[in-house]
């Protein structure tokens, strides 16, 4: 972790921000206003059914958290309540607090809730930071990237750009989850309940052995029936009442008889010439039986609304006799890959590349809780990503490539020409920084992904991840932190998201191969630790945010 002076311009633009907005949020809440973060008004305005909570029952920190000496660059994240400013080891917790009234939000309603309303972007507070080529900063920009140096020596002013835990708030803000469908058990994996697991029988429904051996009644020994003639077998209700001093072959899962009290495990008994059975060691009443209702009685929840289905929840339903599930749809999700230069097949050649990005979104967006179409490959001719945005009906357009201001970089003047509004125009966060997000009229919303392949998954982990989750009414899961095994360097005032992997005593290393035109790195690795800016020493604690 590289400290800065206390002296440095960046420190003092640190200090400004913060105080500035303590100043706004003390405005904007005693205004009761809706704007991020606090969200609250917004989330129950969408939440049907009464279920809504706010999004934010108590903001994290009464005043800016951070008033001691400032570390570099952290002025990126001082966006309260989303980030946890760190005084010592530098821990960016972006969007943690965020999303907890998720399952409220997942309603039954005809349709998909009203598009949010736009976050009040001019009040959000947007640090503008002047990196002075100081020697300090000269130190710090040793660490970095050609690209990014190339930054530091120049004033870096960027008002537009969003802090990178801002970000993911403001994506996953944009949305409400879309509306409940039926699904066969089989085609729920992944979805959300929008209802309340109710069991619909009692579990288990009649009282059931557990054991195989033999069900008996009363204290043994007991007389058992000639062998074979009664065996009481799983799935064969209808077995003889049992009279005290009479037992009879029982096979697990098999209903209990009427009159018995216990059930005697094969190991445990034995059967005379005689025919009369012994039991080798006492036998308690009820032993071994499963009795009516031991895991749950009909009309017990099983699993709130918003809990994920997973292939444990499928198997508990079906045992609580559901063939479908109400849950919340997946958002359909189009990918529009842009360039021309892409080859989808073959050896890359005549500089021509290989697309990157298509083969890995679907599956991705998909573990996300999409639903996504093939990839669409958009040429780089004018008005052909026009086509293709206007075409696309899905809830989502992510689209790769074409963010920047190169010649055939259409992207912005596209959603411009199409009236969109840009929530998030650029984030500081190393690689991916000119990822957007935009809103259509529609109410649909395009991601807008770098095209250096490692940069559009940076876009896809702040973004499309934190959006997905909205409309998907997923709930965040808890914040995964671990400890660098190693310095990592950062920028001087954007966070940094670096490939690492698990060491296996429960610390993560960064690995090489991490340029934004990498996946080598990326796919060698657990998962994007999520460097502050100015850097992370070792024995630091960061945010690791997973990989599908
Ligand atoms: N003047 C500036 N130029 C660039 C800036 C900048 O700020 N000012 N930012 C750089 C950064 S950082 C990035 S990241 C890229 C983002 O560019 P675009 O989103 O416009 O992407 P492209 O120019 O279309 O492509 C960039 C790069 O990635 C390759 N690419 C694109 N799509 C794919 C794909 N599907 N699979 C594999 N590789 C892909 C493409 O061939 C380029 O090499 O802009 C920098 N420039
Ligand atoms: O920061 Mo770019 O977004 O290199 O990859």
């Amino acid at each position: 972790m590289k400290e800065v002076d206390g002296d440095s311009a960046l420190d003092r633009a640190t200090e400004d921000a913060l105080a500035l907005f303590a100043d706004q949020r003390r405005g904007a809440r005693s205004r009761g206003g809706d704007r991020l973060p606090d969200g609250g008004a917004e989330a129950a305005g969408r939440a049907g059914s009464g279920r809504a909570e706010p999004r934010h029952a108590e903001p994290r920190h009464a005043e800016p958290p951070h008033a001691g000496p400032a570390h570099g660059g952290q002025a990126a994240f001082a966006y309260f309540p989303f980030d946890e400013i760190p005084v010592g080891g530098g821990v960016v917790d972006g969007g943690r607090a965020v999303g907890t009234a998720r399952a409220a939000r997942a309603t039954r309603g005809p349709s998909v809730p009203a598009p949010a309303p736009a976050p009040a972007y001019d009040d959000l507070p947007f640090i503008d930071i002047d990196v002075a080529p100081d020697g300090k900063d000269e130190k710090r920009a040793r660490d970095m990237t050609a690209d990014d140096a190339s930054h530091a020596t120049h004033r870096y002013h960027a008002p537009h750009i969003t802090p990178w835990a801002t970000a993911r708030a403001v994506a996953e803000a944009a949305a409400g989850a879309l509306p409940a469908e039926d699904r066969a058990l089989g085609d729920a994996l992944g979805q959300v309940l929008a209802e309340p697991l109710v069991a619909l029988t009692d579990l288990p429904s009649f009282d059931t052995s557990a054991m195989d051996g033999w069900a008996v009644s009363g204290p043994g020994p007991w007389k058992l029936p000639p062998p074979g003639t009664q065996d009481v077998l799983a799935g064969r209700p209808g077995a003889r009442p049992l009279r005290d001093g009479r037992a009879v072959r029982i096979a697990t899962g098999a209903p209990i008889p009427p009159g018995a009290t216990a059930v005697l495990r094969s190991e445990h008994g034995e059967v005379t010439v005689q025919g009369e059975l012994l039991a080798a060691r006492h036998v308690s009443h009820g032993q071994d039986i499963r009795p009516r209702g031991g895991e749950c009685r009909q009309g017990d929840e099983l699993a709130p609304v918003g809990t994920l289905v997973t292939p444990a929840l499928l198997g508990l339903a079906a045992a609580a006799g559901y063939d479908a599930l109400a849950v919340v749809r997946r958002p359909r999700v189009d990918v529009l890959v842009l360039g021309d230069e892409l080859l989808r097949e073959g050896l890359p050649e005549g500089g021509l590349i290989r697309d990157a990005l298509g083969p890995m979104l679907g599956p991705w967006l998909r573990a996300l809780g999409a639903e996504p179409g093939e990839a669409l490959y958009v040429g780089d001719e004018e008005g052909a990503l026009r086509e293709a945005l206007a075409a696309s009906t899905a809830d989502v357009v992510v689209t790769t490539g074409g963010t920047a201001s190169g010649p055939v970089d259409h992207v912005h003047p596209t959603l411009r020409g199409l009236g969109a509004e840009l929530l998030v125009d650029g984030v500081a966060v190393r690689p991916g920084h000119p990822m957007l997000l935009a809103r259509l009229g529609s109410g649909r919303h395009v991601v807008g992904l770098p095209g250096n392949p490692l940069a559009a998954v940076a876009g896809l982990l702040t973004l499309a991840e934190p959006l997905l989750r909205a409309l998907t009414g997923r709930v965040p899961g808890a914040a995964v932190r671990a400890v660098l095994a190693e310095d990592v360097s950062g920028h001087p005032v954007d966070a940094r998201l670096v490939p690492v992997e698990y060491d296996g005593v429960g610390r993560v290393r960064p690995l090489r191969f991490h340029g934004p035109a990498m996946l080598r790195g990326l796919a060698a690795g657990d998962g994007m630790a999520v460097v502050p800016a100015g850097g992370a020493g070792r024995g630091a604690e960061v945010t690791v945010l997973g990989l599908p």
